[in-house]
């Protein structure tokens, strides 16, 4: 950033009455972009904006004749301001004019991901962020076409661009990046209708617009505002700052003394990285807000169910949404419906707390719950979280994937390499994080509940006889006999010891099995199906067959088996629950 252009900035914001405090030195810092820093002790600093140079939807409103989608017409007209050659006269003043310190100061790039090349979004391969930002882009596509399309403007331009988002998603990256978003950041001019003059202000926006409703608070929180100067101050989640309304400014208030060589920063607020990469081009590391998303799809039928019946958490993305800058909508409300989950449910999982994940645990037991059974059933529960577990050690494992190196490689900035690194490694430690905990709560419950659940080693421990002389009998005598599976055990075990009312030689605590079994034999016996998956399964206990257990009985026993136990994924074993 040319020094001048700065002093024309700090030069126009004091004609224009903006307060620094005395004492603060604006630079140019290369990683960070202008930056501002106490040259002495400042005991409390104050930062204020009139709002004769706000630049808020009013102007957008009064200069389009705008009256929905003010937020998306604020950035065309920023667009305009910054790419078109005439005047812009609102309220008898040339807003171009008026603003161009402002507008040259803006910064040259901004390393969101939205416009890294495709050597570069490979750094972000199998992520949330990655598999992301397609959809994020045509968002914002679509959002400039609905308006380009009201602008009434005939010219070829907008119709090749219209023609590239009806097919956006069928573009390659190279040719994204190609035909749109390497221009964005380039030096070319391109007229101010664009899509790329739009993407240019979306970003601008994105990555320094303020909630307009500190100002007026009455208006939609999802409006957003320039305030030029102050949008100068870099983000720490500890910084303490107030934004507060005074007379008719906007003010930042630092609420700790500054002392000589200390950055002066602003708090954009609790952002994860991967909200910080996306709108601001930045990570923290050991970001205490960094979370991992984790977006269920659920039948319509279950998501009502849920709604109807039960006391489970199911937030979306307007949850975790404080402005909607993308659209504008307001989009809070207290009660949910089906219609509220067309994308999923969204969980943020984070290290700091576990509130998420218990919130997955009540979901995922609902979800495995039997029929019969209430997802605050012991089994239920216990198979939620294996289910849980596997799918966070599923995400685990893709995002631990390194990227792949593609053959048309572009170069990539360094500093891109590194946002990309810190993400994933955040990402990953959250993942392993949350899996531990679940490792943790698995180990309480089984502990808490040890008397009610049966493994196969508790079985070898307490029925010997069934190991050393009932197995051998049942496979012709052979005393090596090998399994492939604990389920292929736990089976043979449950019948063999019903049938043989031997089992009353067993520690009372197993009693509860064959009273079990018995039920359900009674039960279900005649429902029973052979499947192919059974006549498998007892060919390949009894390749010729067996005159002491026969295919039925192995078909009853498996289905008690899934009906009463959780599968544990570390062995992939089945551990009967007792009800
Ligand atoms: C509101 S602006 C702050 C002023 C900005 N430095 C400039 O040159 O205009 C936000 C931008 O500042 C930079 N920034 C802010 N805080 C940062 C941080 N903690 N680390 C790295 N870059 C940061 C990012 O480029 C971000 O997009």
């Amino acid at each position: 950033m040319a020094a001048n252009r700065l002093e024309n900035l700090l030069n126009w914001a004091k004609k224009h009455d903006v307060q620094i405090p005395e004492g603060l030195r604006y630079y140019s810092d290369e990683l960070m972009g202008l930056s501002c820093v106490a040259e002495k002790d400042i005991l409390s600093a104050q930062f204020s904006i009139p709002s004769s140079i706000i630049i808020t939807g009013e102007l957008a409103r009064k200069h389009f004749g705008a009256k929905t989608s003010l937020n998306t017409w604020l950035k065309f007209l920023l667009a305009k301001m910054k790419f078109g050659e005439e005047a812009i006269i609102v309220d008898g003043e040339d807003i171009k004019e008026k603003f161009a310190p402002y507008l040259d100061c803006l910064p040259d790039s901004i390393d969101t991901p939205i416009v890294w090349n495709p050597s570069e979004l490979q750094l972000l391969k199998s992520t949330n962020l990655g598999s992301s930002l397609r959809d994020k882009l045509y968002l914002i596509f679509k959002e400039w076409k609905h308006v380009a399309l009201a602008l009434d403007i005939c010219n070829e331009l907008i119709s090749d661009e219209i023609s590239i988002c009806d097919h956006f998603m069928e573009l390659s990256d190279e040719e994204v990046y190609e035909k749109i978003t390497s221009q964005v950041f380039g030096n070319d001019q391109f007229p101010w209708f664009s899509f790329r003059a739009f993407l240019w202000a979306h970003l601008i926006f994105l990555s320094r617009a303020f909630p307009e409703y500190v100002l007026n608070p009455s208006t939609d929180t999802s409006k957003i505002m320039l305030l030029p100067v102050i949008d100068l101050l870099n983000h720490n989640y500890n910084a303490k700052v107030e934004w507060l309304r005074l007379d008719d400014s906007f003010c930042v208030r630092c609420l700790m003394p500054l002392s000589k060589g200390q950055e002066v920063l602003n708090n954009y607020g609790g952002k994860g990285n991967e909200e910080l990469l996306t709108g601001y081009g930045f990570v923290m590391e050991n970001n205490v807000f960094d979370t991992v998303a984790l977006r269920i799809k659920l039948p319509t039928d279950t998501i009502a169910n849920i709604l109807q019946n039960e006391d489970i958490v199911l937030p979306t993305l307007t949850d975790y949404t404080r402005f909607a800058f993308e659209d504008g909508k307001e989009t809070h409300k207290s009660s949910k419906d089906v219609t509220d989950f067309e994308d999923g449910v969204l969980y943020l999982i984070s290290k700091e707390n576990d509130i998420s994940l218990s919130q997955l645990l009540d979901l995922f037991a609902f979800v495995e719950k039997n029929s019969n059974e209430s997802r605050t059933s012991l089994r239920a529960q216990l198979q939620g979280l294996q289910k849980l577990r596997l799918a966070l050690e599923y995400k685990l494992d893709t995002i631990s994937v390194g990227p792949e190196t593609s053959s048309n490689s572009y170069p990539i900035k360094p500093y891109r390499k590194f946002c990309a690194d810190v993400y994933r490694k955040s990402q990953r430690h959250i993942l392993k994080h949350n899996i531990n905990s679940l490792k943790r709560i698995e180990k309480e419950w089984t502990s808490t509940h040890k008397s009610r659940l049966v493994t196969v080693k508790k079985i070898l421990k307490a029925d010997s006889t069934f190991f050393e002389e009932d197995v051998p009998n049942l496979f012709g005598g052979n005393l090596d006999v090998t399994f492939t599976s604990y389920n292929h055990i736990l089976m043979l075990w449950i019948i063999w010891r019903s049938k043989n009312s031997t089992c009353s030689q067993l520690p009372r605590r197993y009693n509860w099995v064959f009273e079990a079994f018995k039920l359900f034999n009674d039960q279900y016996h005649s429902d029973i199906l052979i499947t192919p998956e059974t006549r498998d399964l007892y060919k390949s206990l009894f390749p010729n067959g067996s005159e002491k257990i026969c295919i039925d009985e192995v078909a009853i026993a498996s289905s008690f088996i899934s009906s009463n136990s959780y599968t544990r994924i570390s062995n992939d074993e089945s551990i009967l629950v007792q009800t």
